[in-house]
C-alpha cells in the first residue's frame, strides 16, 4: 500500500493545560480519498482540522504531510469554513481572484492565465453570469459556491473543509453535496482526485460524500471507529434512497447516539 498523504501519530491537543480537546489521535489519510470526520459537539473536530491546516500546533504527537512534519500553513492545503468569509466589497470575480493572488498559485501564473483560471473556476461551481455580483446580491448557496471557487482556484492538493454546508437550507445542501462530489472528481479515476478532509455534524452528509468516516468521541476527543463507506460512485439521489445508505447512517448514529444526547444536555 502507498504511503499516506497525511499521517497523524498519537496527536494530542490541550488548551490551557486542563481542556483536552484531542487525545492520542492516530489516523492515516490516503492520497485522493474523501475522509469525513463526525462526532458529537465538542469532540475536537475543528481542533483536528485546525492542526491539519497548521493553524494550531499539536501539544504532543506528530503530524506529517507527504512524509514531512506539518509545522504551519502551506500552499498545498486549502481551508474552507462554515461562514463564507467573503469580502463584501469584492465581486464574485474579485473574491475568487483573491484565492489566487494570495494563494499557492500566486507564483508562476501570467495575468492572462490568472484570468482564465478565475473564469474557469467560476464556471465550474456554476456561477457563470454572476461574476460581477457582490456577496449581498447572492443567496446563501451561491455565496458558498463562491467560497468553494476561491478554495479551488489555487488548486490545492488537499481540501480541508469545516462544516462548509452547515449554514445552508436542506435543499441547497443536497445540491451542493452533489456539486462537491462532481468537483472533487467522483467521475474520474481515484488517482486524479484531491484529498479531502471534511468535518460535518450530519451523518447522512458524511456517508453520502466520503470514502471513509472517522467517528470521534468526546471529552477527550478520541478516534472511536473508522467506517468504510463502500457505496458505489458516482453517487446521487439513488444512493440517498438506497438501503445500504440508510444502514450505514444508522450504524454511525448508534456509535455516537449516547454521547450526542449527553452533549445536548450540557
Ligand atoms: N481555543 C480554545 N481554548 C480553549 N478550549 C478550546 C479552544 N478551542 C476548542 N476548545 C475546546 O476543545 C474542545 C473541542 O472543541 P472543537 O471546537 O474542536 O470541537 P468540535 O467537535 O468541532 O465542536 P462542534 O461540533 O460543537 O463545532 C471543546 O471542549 C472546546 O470547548
Amino acid at each position: 500500500m502507498s504511503a499516506p498523504k497525511i499521517r497523524l501519530d498519537s496527536v494530542s491537543k490541550s488548551f490551557g493545560g486542563s481542556v483536552v480537546a484531542v487525545e492520542k489521535l492516530s489516523l492515516d489519510i490516503r492520497d485522493g480519498e474523501f475522509l469525513a470526520i463526525v462526532g458529537p459537539s465538542g469532540c475536537g473536530k475543528t481542533t483536528v482540522l485546525n492542526m491539519l491546516a497548521g493553524l494550531e500546533p499539536a501539544t504532543s504527537g506528530t503530524m506529517a504531510l507527504n512524509g514531512k512534519p506539518i509545522e504551519g500553513p502551506g500552499a498545498e492545503r486549502g481551508v474552507m469554513f462554515q461562514d463564507y468569509a467573503l469580502f463584501p466589497w469584492r465581486t464574485v470575480r474579485g473574491n475568487v481572484e483573491f484565492g489566487l493572488v494570495y494563494g499557492p498559485a500566486e507564483n508562476g501564473l501570467s495575468p492572462a492565465e490568472r484570468t482564465e483560471r478565475v473564469e474557469r473556476t467560476i464556471e465550474m461551481v456554476g456561477l457563470k453570469g454572476s461574476q460581477d455580483k457582490y456577496p449581498h446580491q447572492l443567496s446563501g448557496g451561491m455565496r458558498q459556491r463562491v467560497a468553494l471557487a476561491r478554495l479551488m482556484a489555487s488548486e490545492p492538493e488537499i481540501l480541508l473543509m469545516d462544516e462548509p454546508l452547515a449554514a445552508l437550507d436542506a435543499q441547497t445542501r443536497v445540491i451542493l453535496q452533489d456539486e462537491l462530489l462532481r468537483i472533487w472528481g467522483q467521475d474520474r479515476p481515484a488517482s486524479e482526485r484531491r484529498t479531502v478532509v471534511f468535518i460535518t455534524h450530519a451523518i447522512d452528509e458524511a456517508v453520502f460524500l466520503a470514502d471513509r468516516v472517522a467517528v470521534l468521541s468526546s471529552h477527550p476527543g478520541r478516534l472511536k471507529q473508522i467506517v468504510d463507506i463502500d457505496l458505489p460512485r458516482p453517487r446521487g439521489d439513488a444512493t440517498r434512497r438506497s438501503g445500504d445508505f440508510a444502514r450505514l447512517c444508522q450504524s454511525i448514529w448508534e456509535l455516537i447516539r449516547e454521547e450526542a444526547y449527553r452533549a445536548t444536555m450540557n
